[in-house]
């Protein structure tokens, strides 16, 4: 039997991603009762390449970047995830970006496998033909070890459709063949799903509803703070501001806006940068950090990782959490969360309608036949609701809280086809 592990009170390790997601893992297979060679196996991805990609820059020098693609688990199928582009990229990171979409594929029940990229790059900084050059260098890099069978990517932090055609095309002339299954998230001339761009908002909103209704929150009026304005957090603003609730707060990277009667929504997502930049349009704005102790009552991180710490879990003034944003929460915080009564909806839930409408972008891709956006929403809403009550039930029943119940339910899927593989 696995041996559950004690906390650790190093603060840079309580940061550490991958560390602290090793740790709910080797929790969640002990309450299942998996053996320790288990473990062994799901810690780490199976597969891990570091990458050189050189870019010629528009002044004429040439521009070395290091870039990631990390696959953690094919037992279930051909790995899938996101790649990112951002400076604060490391292997560290993707290795655990990789795990928790091995878990979200477990939760929503995919055919798949988790996998993550990054390039350690700021595409702010860069031109749209030098970004063009990186995401055909990356593809031609990663080659090898990627394809619509092998590990499908897609857009994540600071990437989106354009980027994704144009690794679509790349991919396409190495494989000599019109290949759309490669890639998801991709525009929708080129095989693209309807709903995707919206889907991982609409997955966080379903996860919303379900968890206003279980805490008695009536969503009209309901107070919602969202932190991130770009794929996920401007889309969830939006839908919240339509079912009717209050967004009392917003932000970007570089800063916040409140008002406690409520955001012009609409004119923010009319005047946001396609990296969900828009307080830099405004003075009168509050930090990110007192953001997110506004009072509110739904808290949406949808930004980046370790937002809500040990530091400022005891100032959160939400009465539920959900997590848009991959990792925004650490253990330390999860537990002081849990003990405050306030409920948590995890990442790897919360978030999983983009990888959800991802497959379907892929089964539409192999089928050669594309549904409508209601089809497309009319399944995710049913696969989003499943999840939901799932994880619910099992947080109730093994007395554990939602993030624990979400890698009990994700990592049994994996263990189980690695099993059956006779890996294990
Ligand atoms: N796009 C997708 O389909 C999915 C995204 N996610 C996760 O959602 C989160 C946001 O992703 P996207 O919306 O796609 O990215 P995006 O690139 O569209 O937007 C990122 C947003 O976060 C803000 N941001 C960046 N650094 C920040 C910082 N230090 N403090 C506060 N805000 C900061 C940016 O200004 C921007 O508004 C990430 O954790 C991502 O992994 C999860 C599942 C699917
Ligand atoms: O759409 C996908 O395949 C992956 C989305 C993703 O990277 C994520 O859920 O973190």
């Amino acid at each position: 039997m696995v041996a559950e592990k004690g906390t650790d009170s190093n603060k840079a390790e309580k940061l550490d991603v991958l560390r602290s997601t090793q740790t709910v893992i080797h929790k969640a297979l002990g309450k299942l009762g998996y053996s320790d060679e288990v473990y062994e196996l799901l810690k780490e991805p199976i597969r891990m390449m570091t990458v050189k990609i050189p870019v010629r820059m528009d002044d004429g020098t040439v521009k070395v970047f290091t870039g990631y693609r990390a696959q953690h688990n094919d037992a279930v199928g051909p790995t899938k995830g996101g790649i990112r582009f951002h400076p604060n990229v490391t292997e560290k990171e993707v290795k655990a970006l990789s795990i928790w979409m091995s878990l979200k594929c477990g939760i929503v029940d995919l055919p798949y496998g988790g996998g993550k990229g990054g390039i350690v790059c700021d595409p702010r900084d860069m031109s749209f033909g030098e970004l063009e050059r990186l995401s055909r260098g990356y593809v031609r890099a990663i080659s090898q070890i990627v394809g619509p069978t092998k590990d499908i990517p897609a857009p994540d932090v600071f990437t989106n459709s354009q980027i994704m055609a144009w690794m679509m095309d790349e991919y396409s002339r190495i494989d000599e063949f019109n290949s759309p299954g490669f890639i998801t998230g991709k525009p929708l001339v080129l095989g693209g799903s309807h709903g995707r761009e919206s889907a991982t908002a609409k997955g966080v909103t379903i996860c919303i509803r379900e968890a206003a209704k279980k805490k008695g929150i009536n969503l009209e009026g309901a107070r919602v703070v969202v932190q991130g304005f770009g794929n996920a957090g401007s889309f969830l603003s939006k839908f919240m501001h339509d079912a009717g609730a209050k967004v009392v707060g917003i932000s970007d990277a570089y800063g916040g806006l409140y008002d406690p009667d409520g955001l012009d929504i609409d004119y923010l997502l009319d005047r946001r940068d396609s990296f969900g930049t828009v307080t830099k349009l405004f003075n009168d704005t509050i930090t990110n950090k007192e953001l997110l102790e506004l009072d509110c009552d739904i808290l949406v991180p949808a930004a980046i990782e370790n937002q809500i710490t040990e530091e400022n879990a005891h100032n959160i003034r939400a009465s539920i959490v959900v997590e848009a944003a991959n990792g925004p929460t650490t253990l330390e915080a999860t537990r002081i969360l849990s003990e405050r009564g306030i409920l948590l909806v995890p990442d790897v839930l919360a978030s999983a309608g983009g990888v959800t409408v991802s497959y379907f972008e892929w089964v539409q891709n192999n089928q050669g036949y594309y549904w409508t956006e209601e089809e497309v929403e009319e399944k995710l809403e049913k696969v989003m609701v499943k999840s939901f009550d799932n994880i619910y039930q099992t947080s109730q029943t093994r007395r554990v809280d939602m993030r624990l119940a979400a890698y009990m339910v994700g990592v049994r899927k994996m263990a189980e086809a690695s099993r059956f593989r006779g890996w294990i």
